[in-house]
């Protein structure tokens, strides 16, 4: 689009499946499927939606970890850090080695994914940040106790396990490992969750703090939506594998245009109002055998006969909103 800058991510038309066999029967479990969104540089995209919607499935097809059952059936993933490959599931290893941390890094949640249990915090830093930042050891190591001090941790958390630490110190360690070497994106998935209330709110803090003084772009998935309300630029809805609503997170709040993200909008609580909240009639369909056309058809108050038949397109039905719905689109156009 003319005039518009480069995003640092394109997902495009992105599938992704687990692909089992058992007793010779086939199964194909369609998390994702044909998800297109852009990141851009310096923006925090938070992706929203509820338990097995594929939030997860998808920010591991675009991290490259991708193994079996999980397989990339088709689509796009690029980086503008890491162009012509259409993902790092099909870069070579010394191409991924070359930009993790330094350009793409990660806090997940409950944190001890990404550090090593039998080894001390310092080890970690070692590990994953010193190849990128080089220099002499005592150098890096003033570097590190720094940008300890950033997440308000004391050096001494260096010679500490992991399980000596508190949720939030892990999670605080975490946020440093991933941030020491500036990357340009970060992938975040539900890095609070495990936090209780108070120290999630100083983690996020944290968060947004470091975005924006490193200038990060940030993936953030989080099925709370109180969480993305007060963290993410734009917001992106899912719901059984599909990506079904975009836009800036005020406009989601204010004017949310799918019938499901009405619903996750109506159902937050809200103080003052103890009304009951009206549920939505049945569940998330199994992903190894979804309904035709639009998922959430058989869920859906406002469901025509087209949408079971035909799958909605992502249409921007307001200026930078898109949502894929036959009824809101439609009425839009009327
Ligand atoms: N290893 C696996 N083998 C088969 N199916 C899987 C596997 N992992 C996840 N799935 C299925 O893929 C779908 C999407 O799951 P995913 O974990 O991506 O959702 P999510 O939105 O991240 O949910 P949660 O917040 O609970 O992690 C679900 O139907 C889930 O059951």
């Amino acid at each position: 689009m003319v005039g518009e800058v480069e995003p640092i991510l394109s997902v495009r038309d992105l599938r992704a499946s687990y692909r089992t066999s058992r007793f010779g029967i086939e199964r194909d479990v369609r998390a994702v499927d044909g998800v297109s969104f852009t990141v851009r540089r310096g923006e925090i995209y938070g992706l929203a939606g509820e338990s097995s919607s594929g939030k997860t499935t998808l920010i591991k097809a675009i991290a490259g970890a991708v193994k079996p059952p999980l397989e990339v059936v088709s689509g796009s993933v690029d980086f503008a850090f890491l162009p012509g490959y259409g993902g790092l599931h099909r870069a070579p290893p010394a191409e991924v080695a070359r930009i993790r941390w330094r350009h793409l890094s990660y806090v997940m949640q409950g944190s001890m994914s990404v550090l090593n249990p039998v080894r001390r915090i310092r080890a970690s830093f070692y590990d994953f940040a010193y190849p990128h930042v080089g220099g002499s050891r005592a150098q890096f190591e003033q570097q590190v106790i720094a940008h300890l001090a950033r997440v308000r941790l004391d050096s001494s958390v260096l010679a500490a396990y992991p399980h000596e630490l508190s949720g939030g110190m892990r999670q605080r360690a975490t946020l440093a490992l991933a941030t020491i070497c500036r990357p340009d994106f970060i992938i975040a998935d539900e890095p609070t969750t495990a936090l209780d209330v108070v120290v999630q709110k100083e983690v996020l803090g944290m968060i947004t703090d470091l975005q924006r003084e490193i200038g990060a772009s940030v993936l953030f998935v989080t099925h709370d939506m109180s969480v993305h309300a007060h963290v993410a630029d734009r917001l992106g809805i899912m719901y059984a594998g599909r990506l079904i609503e975009e836009a800036a997170t005020a406009e989601i709040f204010r004017n949310p245009l799918h019938p499901y993200t009405r619903h996750l909008i109506s159902s937050l609580p809200r103080i003052g109002d103890d009304r009951p909240r009206q549920g939505l009639e049945g569940a998330p369909p199994n992903l190894a055998d979804p309904p035709a056309g639009c998922r959430f058809h058989p869920r859906c108050p406002l469901a025509m006969e087209v949408c079971s038949r035909e799958v909605p397109a992502m249409i921007e039905a307001a200026p930078a909103h898109r949502v894929a719905c036959f009824a809101v689109n439609r009425s839009d156009r009327a």
